[in-house]
């Protein structure tokens, strides 16, 4: 039997995020994937790499996704970078055209190439329109922060009260990450799954952000539930994928490394390096 998942994302030229990292994650998992586009990121080499940021045509976007959801019967999206009020309205439109069991949402808040002002409207522009549409939500400690309206985030406790506050917004499991941002040797990332916090940690790699890891985490839980695991099961799978991505992470000409998906298969897991308490 094929498992189908859907994910509205926007393209990262390098392979290193986004879009890109998606589908990779999908099929090393054994699921057919399916995407929509929403703007496309150019990092400017000559610029620092910082970002070049393309919306696509809210109409084009719709277009896509009549043509996805009417060629397949899929249950389970991941929502990844959209970026614009416009992009966000037209993606909830269409997420609203019918009715799905699983919505995963990695809440890309905030995107360099864009003006200040752009971005607060777009981050209210998600809260307001795709978070309650949204059954998983994946916030990384900025946006966590931002979205609970907590100033730090310095313990589990604290990973698991932001998730809690998120879960108020719309989302039934909100998995906090605290990544490399978060003290102390391990990477821990807190599931509040509206009763009770789990914690998944691993140690920190390296000092330093990995691109594209925030991405494989949220694909690899929605190919996962797209497969029928429990939500449990998903972020244990997900959180082995990308630590054993970020073990063999790739180089480039860039400042940042990114994940390696293929290091991953679901018949060799690397369940030793996890810890689910
Ligand atoms: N250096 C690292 N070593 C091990 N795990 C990491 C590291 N950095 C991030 N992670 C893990 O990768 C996943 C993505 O987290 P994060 O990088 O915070 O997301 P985002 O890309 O959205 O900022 C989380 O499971 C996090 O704990
Ligand atoms: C199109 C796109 N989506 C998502 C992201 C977020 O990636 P990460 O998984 O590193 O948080 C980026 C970052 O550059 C991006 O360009």
């Amino acid at each position: 039997m094929v498992n189908f998942a859907y994910t509205v994302a926007g393209s990262e030229a390098t392979g290193g995020a986004g879009f890109q990292v998606d589908l990779k994650t999908f099929q090393q998992l054994g699921v057919y994937g399916m995407g929509t586009l929403t703007c496309i990121v150019s990092f400017d080499p000559n610029d620092n790499w910082n970002h070049r940021f393309v919306p696509v045509d809210p109409q084009v976007i719709s277009d896509q996704m009549e043509a996805a959801l009417t060629a397949q019967d899929v249950d389970t999206v991941k929502i990844g970078m959209l970026g614009h009020p416009d992009t966000i309205t037209a993606v909830a439109k269409g997420l609203r055209s019918q009715e799905w069991t699983n919505v995963v949402l990695d809440p890309v808040l905030i995107c360099k190439g864009q003006e200040p002002g752009a971005a607060l409207d777009t981050d209210n522009a998600l809260r307001e329109q795709i978070l309650p549409l949204a059954t998983v939500a994946t916030p990384n400690y900025f946006e966590a922060c931002t979205l609970s309206g907590m100033e730090k985030l310095e313990t589990v406790q604290d990973l698991a009260e932001a998730g809690e506050r998120i879960s108020k917004l719309g989302p039934k499991y909100v998995l906090v990450k605290g990544g490399i941002d978060f003290p102390g040797e391990e990477a821990v990332d807190v599931l509040w799954d509206g009763e009770s916090a789990t914690a998944y940690s691993a140690p920190k790699i390296g000092q330093h952000r990995v691109s594209g890891a925030g991405c494989t985490l949220a694909a690899a839980i929605t190919a996962e539930l797209a497969k029928g695991a429990d939500i449990h099961d998903a972020v244990r799978v997900a959180k082995d994928m990308v630590t054993e991505g970020i073990r063999a992470r790739v180089s480039a000409h860039t400042p940042f490394d990114t994940v390696w998906q293929g290091a991953y298969t679901p018949e060799k897991p690397a369940g030793s390096v996890i810890s689910a308490k």
